[in-house]
């Protein structure tokens, strides 16, 4: 299947998802990070600020913060480019035009700094290849980042090998966290 059609058809499914489930996958993932030995090494945490139809990340960043860990945020800029910034009592968030909170404030965090990054995305397997929603922001940013990444694919989210063709550019997620 063509990327952009599978896309839509993970939206959908993601969005026909009852409340309940949705929760109760998504309680499961967010123990097994926060018991995972990457999650439990590190410091400086980058997570996404979601949308409605992705995870919901609050429950990783109030976590992070209780555990006093770093917690840093992406901000895009042109040219498919994206940078971490913390997310401090200082920062300022702004909705972008595509719906997506990010600090309008801040300087960004050195890639060398970030211990963890939590990669969003929107189909994954277990093997690590990604579907994300097409920027490419992600893969541009791993590219030549060195610490450690992680998923959590909900049930929907989820394939035994990638329906989607796999590019040379495309980073492979080093840990994808799944539904038991
Ligand atoms: N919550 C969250 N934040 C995130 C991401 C994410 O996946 N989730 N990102 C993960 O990368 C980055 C932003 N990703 C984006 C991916 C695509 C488009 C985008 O351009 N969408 C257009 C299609 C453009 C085109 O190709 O013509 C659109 O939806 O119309 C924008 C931002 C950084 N922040
Ligand atoms: N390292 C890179 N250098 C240059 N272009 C890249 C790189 N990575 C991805 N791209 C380009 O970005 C575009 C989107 O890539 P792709 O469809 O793989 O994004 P995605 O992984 O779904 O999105 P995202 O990473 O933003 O979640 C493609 O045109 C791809 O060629």
């Amino acid at each position: 299947m063509k990327k952009k059609a599978l896309r839509e058809q993970i939206i959908a499914n993601l969005t026909a998802l009852s409340p309940d489930v949705r929760h109760f996958q998504a309680d499961e993932l967010y123990q097994d990070l926060f018991a995972s030995h990457a999650w439990n090494t590190s410091h400086t945490v980058a997570v996404t600020m979601s949308t409605e139809t992705e995870l919901d990340t609050q429950p990783i960043i109030e976590a992070a913060q209780q555990a006093d860990k770093r917690v840093l945020v992406p901000r895009t800029f042109p040219g498919r480019q994206m940078e971490f910034v913390p997310l401090t009592d200082a920062v300022r968030l702004e909705t972008s035009e595509y719906g997506i909170e990010e600090p309008v404030n801040g300087n960004a965090t050195v890639k060398s700094a970030i211990d963890l990054i939590v990669v969003p995305g929107l189909g994954f397997t277990p093997a690590g290849d990604r579907l994300g929603f097409g920027g490419g922001y992600y893969d541009r940013y791993l590219a030549d980042y060195s610490g450690q990444t992680v998923s959590l694919a909900l049930d929907a989210q989820l394939f035994d090998t990638p329906q989607w063709s796999v590019k040379e550019h495309d980073i492979r997620v080093q840990q994808v966290i799944t539904v038991h």
